[in-house]
């Protein structure tokens, strides 16, 4: 994908659209991939709900039946299918949420051709507790206007209609424009690219003001070698894809040039792109090696490094190729670059893996490390696998409203899997495409753009899907398979409820899922979520479980949100809570806490947080993986 500017306003593709931000725009055009829901919102009629209709509906005939169970047994075969299905279409698929939230909000509509994030409700994070940790921590902001961002990036901010910062814009923004280096773990869906991407592109127009170069004029290329100024790694392709597009938007007209690197698609394309110039590189790991081995991308200009999905990218399946990029090629070392590491999940042992990678760091916890946002109900049903088709059937015949399918993303566990039950569901009248890495790039991207337009409103997916997608309008995520790691549930059920809106995520829970019955129940109470009675008991049974897929352990007292800076390891950090953080922020640190090394600041504000039952949440112990069932056996899949 080629990066755009202003100046330019070329694409190297000419399957893509010409970006244009809509805030330049006079049209409401339908998306294209990967474009933030604040410039190209769905309209009505295709996006948000698939007009469900059966008759018009023509099932691909490819597959079995996949498991081989064929379709349930009150389900008739598409043959047989000519009327369509009386579904009950009084059943409210998103009850009102048991604090009075608002229900799920499917449509965004354009405002004078700009479409407001409006919709996005993030006072619904006001009362997480805070907790920045390191030397002389620089206080947050309240609003946008506040931070010491270049004027014209906050210009942008405003047309992207992002009124106030959310929780972890407020802190990490002046924390990375201080230039210091951050971990920082927040909510899925809470703002974390913008907390990133912000500091990035206005760190880079100040450079060049200071360099006496007027800071819009796009500068570079024409030479063989690249050489960015900013590097923004992901996990998948997508994911850059994603973060690609948001850096375009908020860079638009500062002359700052972004252009991506992912696999799958020609490298040829994207080396004509980089040939061009470049300042932020957002790249996967492999895509940036090869890019690197054939010297035609050089690291050793780079000053600002960020890490999206940061304990992903640093787990067992990346880290290597992480370390070899971030130490072995060329890039400045920590302190002559800035390091900046997000994830709204961070295990312990990561963290320590991470530091190596930072220098006198800050860490940013908003919420406890590896919590699920209250703004997803989440519902947890006891089904052998056997059943699971004929209960995923009656969900999504509960998800239709008006006649039309809410859009429903399923997670399985292999990609073997997803074919078939993306097969399946074809087959038995349910419009279903399924995304997974043994897919081509473009038909990852085709899925990925049908379901987002609503026109193939059930996806189902592996793990490749599970993290960082922001697609708008997901109203249900069913965990069909849930995943072996606690961490992986979060990222999965967060593909809903996102920038404060609510969502419903429901998982099949069967026997061989007993090892995470505990972090299940952990997370569930800790979100004021509903826990089975059958799951407390086998919670209470089990070996502890939910474990990272890097297999580490957790503490005692971090999972009983304590979740934080592993620094401060040696003692619990005693929660303190402050109702009023604004008006005193100078008062916070130092008093009122126990054994707490002096650098700490908290800046929890929540009383609620500090008075929970600290015994309820214990997901320590062994991770449960030679568990019964043959747990071990289960092979994840999806990344690549
Ligand atoms: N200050 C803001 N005001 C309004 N909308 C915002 C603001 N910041 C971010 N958003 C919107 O919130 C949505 C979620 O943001 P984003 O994708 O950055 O979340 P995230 O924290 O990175 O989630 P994940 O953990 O799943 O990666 C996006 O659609 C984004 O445009």
């Amino acid at each position: 994908m080629a990066w755009s500017d202003s100046t330019t306003q070329k694409q190297s593709r000419p399957s893509q659209p010409l970006y244009v931000p809509q805030f330049r725009s006079n049209t409401t055009n339908i998306p294209p991939p990967y474009n933030n829901r604040a410039h190209f919102p769905p309209s009505d009629d295709v996006s948000s709900h698939y007009a469900f209709n059966r008759s018009t509906h023509r099932p691909r005939g490819r597959g079995g039946y996949g498991y081989g169970h064929g379709p349930p047994r009150h389900f008739p075969r598409p043959e047989q299918q000519q009327q369509p299905r009386n579904f009950n279409y009084n059943h409210d698929p998103h009850p009102p949420h048991r604090n009075n939230r608002p229900p799920i909000e499917t449509h965004t509509e354009p405002q004078n051709g700009v479409v407001a994030n409006a919709n996005a409700n993030f006072e619904a994070y006001e009362s997480i507790p805070v907790e920045a940790t390191g030397e002389n921590v620089p206080p947050p902001v309240n609003v946008f206007a506040e931070t010491e961002l270049h004027e014209d990036l906050k210009n942008n901010i405003e047309r992207c209609k992002y009124v106030k910062p959310t929780p972890v814009q407020r802190y990490a923004i002046p924390i990375a424009v201080a230039g210091r280096d951050l971990m920082a773990c927040a909510q899925t869906g809470s703002g974390k690219t913008a907390a990133f991407c912000f500091p990035i592109i206005s760190g880079i127009m100040k450079d060049r003001l200071a360099s006496g170069l007027v800071p819009s004029m796009p500068r570079g290329g024409g030479s063989d070698v690249a050489y960015p100024t900013a590097l923004i790694l992901s996990p998948t392709r997508e994911l850059s894809c994603q973060i690609h597009a948001e850096a375009t938007k908020f860079a638009y007209q500062t002359g700052v040039k972004i252009a991506v690197a992912y696999g799958g698609a020609p490298i040829g394309q994207q080396l004509r792109v980089l040939e061009r110039g470049v300042d932020i590189l957002v790249a996967t790991p492999g895509r940036l090696v090869d890019m690197i081995e054939r010297e035609r991308v050089s690291l050793k200009k780079i000053k600002y490094l960020a890490l999206d999905e940061a304990d992903r990218m640093l787990d067992m399946g990346f880290e290597h190729q992480i370390r070899n990029i971030v130490q072995q090629m060329n890039m400045p070392p920590p302190g002559d670059r800035q390091t900046l590491l997000f994830s709204a999940t961070f295990p312990d042992n990561i963290q320590k893996l991470a530091s190596d990678f930072l220098s006198n760091y800050v860490f940013l916890a908003v919420g406890r490390v590896g919590s699920s946002t209250e703004l997803i109900v989440q519902k947890i049903e006891s089904v052998q696998d056997m059943e699971k088709r004929n209960r995923l059937v009656d969900l999504l015949q509960r998800n239709v409203v008006n006649g039309k399918l809410a859009l429903s993303l399923i997670f399985v566990e292999t990609k073997k899997g997803a074919d078939a039950l993306e097969s399946w569901l074809c087959r038995s009248g349910f419009p279903a495409i399924a995304i997974h890495g043994d897919k081509v790039q473009m038909e990852r991207e085709r899925a990925l753009r049908s379901f987002k337009r609503g026109l193939t409103p059930i996806m189902v997916a592996t793990d490749v899907a599970s993290r960082g997608l922001d697609i708008p309008h997901v109203a249900h995520v069913i965990n069909f398979d849930l995943p072996r790691d606690i961490d992986d549930y979060v990222h999965r059920i967060g593909r809903t409820g996102r920038a404060g809106q609510s969502g419903l995520a429901t998982a099949f829970f069967s026997s061989k899922n007993m090892p995470l019955a505990k972090g299940l129940v952990g997370l569930l109470q800790e979100a004021k979520q509903e826990v089975p009675s059958w799951l407390l008991q086998y919670s209470e049974s089990s070996a502890p479980g939910g474990r990272s897929s890097h297999g580490s352990q957790r503490s005692p007292w971090r999972n009983n949100y304590g979740g934080r800076d592993f620094r401060t390891a040696a003692e619990p950090v005693m929660v303190e809570s402050y109702n009023n953080y604004n008006s005193s922020y100078s008062n916070y640190g130092g008093n009122g806490f126990h054994n707490v090394p002096e650098q700490v600041q908290n800046y929890n504000y929540n009383s609620s947080y500090s008075n929970r039952d600290h015994t309820a949440n214990n997901y320590t112990g062994s991770d449960g993986i030679n568990g019964p069932c043959g747990y071990a056996s289960v092979v994840p899949t999806g990344w690549d």
